[in-house]
């Protein structure tokens, strides 16, 4: 990159201007063993996601991972690939379209991801060459944890590193427990579960899962996911008092104890257990993707049945519904009121 995107005679640079940029995960470029390797080494290779000794790790990542995941996690992405490409990606583009529209001219707002395209690097110039000096930087994770917000902030300071002249910059705090997003899920919930053609007995809360030990290491992920749980499930037990909500961790990676419990063993454990008529929401993830819409509603509606289960849905992510984007807008105006 460019070490200064902005230099010293640029007049026709508006300057003093505010942009938002939208971040989050990142996702392959095409649903390719070649995209997905490529994409899955700069996620895996990141000390923040894998916090086990490069020295230990590289030779498992290159020599196993790289070499057996990506055929796998390619034919998962096909399944779920859209015209506009990558799901996260597509809706991730959508929601700042939505926001610029929502916040007018005056906020200049664009997208990237962590890992892959665009990349932060690259957004981080374009907003900088528009003349924008004061940045608000908003980590898509309603949960805090180490291994996604932290390591947004990880690549804003390497960046930044290498800048002379850098923008103010500010980024939005996790808001698990916040009025405004937990009323936009209640929300987006009870109209998803009133228009299915079933009542569930059972609404699952299906949340990304972590290594167990980063809870013991004092990562807020858990707690915060709990919390989000436990505001929405008193907001929808009053409405739907007959509904039981039960939460859960997915997407395990890897050998090591995850958190617990485990999405499939509560999928299966209730199928096997009766229940007939289940939902599935994922208010961890602010947009679908390859773990709602392939993980999920594919792998776990076929865990479900297996166990007796009839009837499955899951529900949409906020994305990029209106109930979703004036949450964003709430959020974002409320921090960029200081500037
Ligand atoms: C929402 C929060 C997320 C946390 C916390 C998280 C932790 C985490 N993830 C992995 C490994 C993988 N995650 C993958 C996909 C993926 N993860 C998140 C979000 C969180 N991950 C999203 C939004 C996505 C979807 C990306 C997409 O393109 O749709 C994958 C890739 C897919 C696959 O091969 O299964 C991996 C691998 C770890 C190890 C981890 C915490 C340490
Ligand atoms: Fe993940
Ligand atoms: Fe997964």
């Amino acid at each position: 990159m460019d070490p200064d995107p902005r230099p010293n005679d640029h007049p026709e640079v508006a300057s003093g201007g505010v942009g938002v940029l939208l971040v989050n995960l990142g996702t392959p470029d095409a649903p390719t063993p070649g995209a997905v390797r490529r994409y899955l080494a700069e996620f895996l290779s990141d000390p923040r996601v894998i916090e086990i000794p490069a020295i230990a790790w590289k030779p498992i990542l290159h020599g196993i991972i790289l070499r057996t995941r990506p055929a796998r996690s390619a034919h998962a992405y096909a399944q779920v690939w859209t015209d506009e490409g990558s799901p996260l990606a597509a809706i991730t583009a959508a929601q700042a379209r939505k926001l610029q529209d929502l916040l007018g001219e005056g906020i200049r707002v664009d997208w990237a991801m962590r890992y892959g395209n665009p990349s932060i690097p690259a957004k981080l110039a374009a907003l900088m060459e528009a003349g924008c000096e004061r940045l608000l930087v908003v980590p898509l994770y309603p949960q805090y944890s180490a291994a996604t917000t932290a390591s947004v902030v990880d690549k804003l300071g390497e960046t930044l590193r290498a800048m002379r002249w850098q923008p103010a910059l500010r980024t939005l705090p996790p808001y698990y427990g916040d009025d405004t997003y937990i009323d936009a899920l209640e929300t987006d919930v009870v109209r998803q579960l009133e228009a299915l053609d079933f009542t569930p007995e059972v609404l699952l809360l299906s949340f990304h899962g972590m290594p167990e030990r980063t809870l013991h290491l004092g990562d807020p992920y858990h707690c915060h996911c709990r919390k989000t749980a436990r505001l929405l499930g008193e907001k929808l037990g009053a409405r739907l008092p007959q509904m039981r909500i039960e939460t859960s961790f997915q997407s395990r990676f890897g050998r090591a104890r995850w958190l617990e419990p485990a999405t499939e063993t509560v999928l299966e454990r209730e199928g096997k257990a009766g229940t007939r008529r289940l939902a599935v929401a994922a208010p961890g993830f602010s947009a679908d993707c390859i773990e709602t819409l392939e993980e999920l509603a594919i792998r776990g509606r076929d865990v479900f049945e297996a166990a007796g289960g009839e009837h499955f849905a899951v529900l949409s992510c906020l994305n990029d519904s209106s109930v979703g984007m004036a949450m964003l807008q709430a959020l974002v105006s409320r921090e960029l009121s200081g500037w």
